[in-house]
Formats: structure tokens, sequence, C-alpha cells
């Protein structure tokens, strides 16, 4: 099927998405930052947009979610630009094969995060944004509105409070690292960064038009600005293919068959470079912290439409 064939494509989202009305109710909302769980369960949205600025979409895709840990791509995007080649003495790019917030591997490993997904990598990569930016809240919600083309995106302040609240993994994840000397800058103002970054909400459109310069050689398509390399590009691609989802990175890419992230707040991004990119949301959660709708729709878009990278 060929990207530029609308009327197929918005047939098979159409499809999708009345064929996994039937699997509502599988998994479970995200409750350990307690504001997350405020959510309807059920909600479910699916946005594709290709180079050509076509946009394909079923479902709750207007509707705003707590994009999570996908802010971590983006995270890395700006700090890798600024950083280069250094950044990778202080985080790795091999998949962890572990949960997202695993302490026991951080201590064998000498406190270099595995890579910068899991939420050890995505503090040290805070580390980083405070050190290149004066402003780093405003500079990550600058890029954030730019990439996705809406100068209204903004964070959710109670989501944000929920998960400082109750932030003790992520205090002895960043305590660890500083006892191995891998955090430079006040661990507050790192956990600080980082909340803030997890908790901005974005919708699937918002998302997947955000994500486009990671299928597009580095250059926003809206703004056509090369927001990273074309290598930076390729390499941070590569890192979502390994590690964008934990421990089931591999079960990610054997049923989809394309790099992405996910969030704990239900959302999945991925792209196809040279082609498309794509957002899918619903909140309930399978084990590994992945949605499990949002997974089962671009498992199935990418078997049916045979638009995968493989
Ligand atoms: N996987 C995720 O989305 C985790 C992000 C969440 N803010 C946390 O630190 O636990």
């Amino acid at each position: 099927m060929d990207v530029c064939d609308q009327t197929p494509l918005q047939a098979v989202l159409l499809e999708i998405g009345r064929e996994l009305e039937s699997c509502k109710g599988e998994g479970n909302v995200a409750d350990y930052i307690p504001e997350l769980g405020n959510v309807n369960p059920d909600k479910f949205g699916i946005h594709l947009t290709t180079l050509a600025s076509e946009h394909f979409a079923y479902g709750d895709t207007e509707e705003k979610f707590s994009i999570q840990s996908i802010s971590k791509v983006f995270s890395l995007a700006l700090v890798f630009e600024r950083e280069g080649e250094r950044l990778w003495q202080r985080v790795g790019v091999e998949p962890s094969g572990n949960p997202f917030n695993s302490l026991s591997q951080l201590e064998y490993e000498a406190g270099i995060p595995r890579n910068p997904f899991i939420n050890a990598g995505a503090l040290v990569i805070c580390d980083h944004l405070i050190s290149h930016c004066s402003m780093p809240k405003q500079t990550m919600m600058g890029f954030f509105r730019t990439l996705a083309g809406n100068p209204l995106i903004g964070f959710n302040q109670r989501v944000y409070e929920s998960e400082k609240a109750h932030s003790y993994r992520n205090r002895a994840l960043i305590n660890l690292m500083k006892s191995y000397g891998n955090i430079t800058n006040d661990l507050e103002l790192v956990l600080d960064l980082y909340f803030f970054i997890c908790s901005i909400e974005m919708t699937c459109r918002e998302l997947a038009q955000a994500a486009s310069f990671l299928a597009n050689s580095g250059v926003n398509p809206l703004t056509r600005q090369q927001v990273v390399s074309s290598s930076k590009a390729k390499r941070i691609n590569t890192i979502m293919q390994l590690c964008g989802f934990y421990d089931e990175a591999g079960e990610f890419s054997f049923k989809v068959g394309l790099p992405g992230k996910s969030g704990v707040g239900g959302g999945i991004m991925a792209v196809h470079p040279g082609k498309y990119s794509i957002a899918a949301w619903s909140p309930r959660l399978n084990a590994k912290g992945n949605s499990c709708l949002a997974m089962k729709a671009l498992e199935l878009f990418t078997t049916r439409t045979k638009m995968s990278i493989f």
C-alpha cells in the first residue's frame, strides 16, 4: 500500500479502531503516580502524519494526555545536538533488558545508565540540559511547541506535583548516580526538570507531528529547520528501536517493526524514516508499563499496511 493512498490508510485506521473496541478493559492505568490514575482508562486514539503533511486519524486523537517517558526522546535530541559525542561518556546506547526504574543494573555498571530512555539515563540527560541552558524548562517547552506547531502546549501541574510527591525511586536512582560522580548539578534541580518534562501534555496529533523530524532526516517538516543532523536522527531512531520499550523492546520490535517510544501515560510514538510518524494512546498498561491497546493498534497497522521498516 502506498503511503499517499489516502482512502485505504484512513480505512485501515477505522477498521483497527473498531476491532480494538472489543479489547478495551485489558491492562491497568499507572497509579504509582496517583494523578495519572485520574483518567478515563478506555480512551483510545491513533494519528498518522506523512512527510507530505497528510493526516489520518481515528478516535480520541485531539485529547491531551501525559506524555511521560515519550518526552525522553525530545530531551535526548536537544542535548545530543548540543553535547555531541561526549554525551556517550555518561550514558550508554545498549538495551537494558530491565524495567525503566531498575536500580540493580545501575549499581553493577558504576552509575552509568544503559541508555537515555530508562529513568536513570533521562536524569543524566536532564543534568546536561541544566548545564547547557539558562532556562531549561522554557527551552524544552519551546522545543515541543515548535516541533508540534502549537504554541499552546503546556504541562499538567497536578501530574507534576503528584510525581514529585511520590518520587522515591527516581530519588534513589539519582542519589546512586551522584555517589558515582555521574550527576553534576543540584539533585533537586535535576529531578524538578525531569518531573516537569514528564508532565507535558500533548495530543496524538501533536505527538505524531512533533516526531516527524525523526522521519525526515532531522528536519522539521513544518519549519524546514534542521533540528538535529541526519546522522543524529539515525542514531536517535536506533536507540528508540533498541531501548524505547525497556524490557519489552524486543517484543515491540518483533510485533510492530518501527523505532518507537512509550510512556506510562499510555502513549506510544513511532516513526518510519522517510515516510511517516504515528502516535497512539490508550491509558491501560501491561505489566511492563506499555499501553496494551496502543501497542496492538500499531501491530495491526504495520501488519496490514506492510509499512514497517522490515
Ligand atoms: N515509563 C515512564 O513513562 C516513566 C516516567 C515516569 N515519569 C517515571 O519517572 O517513573
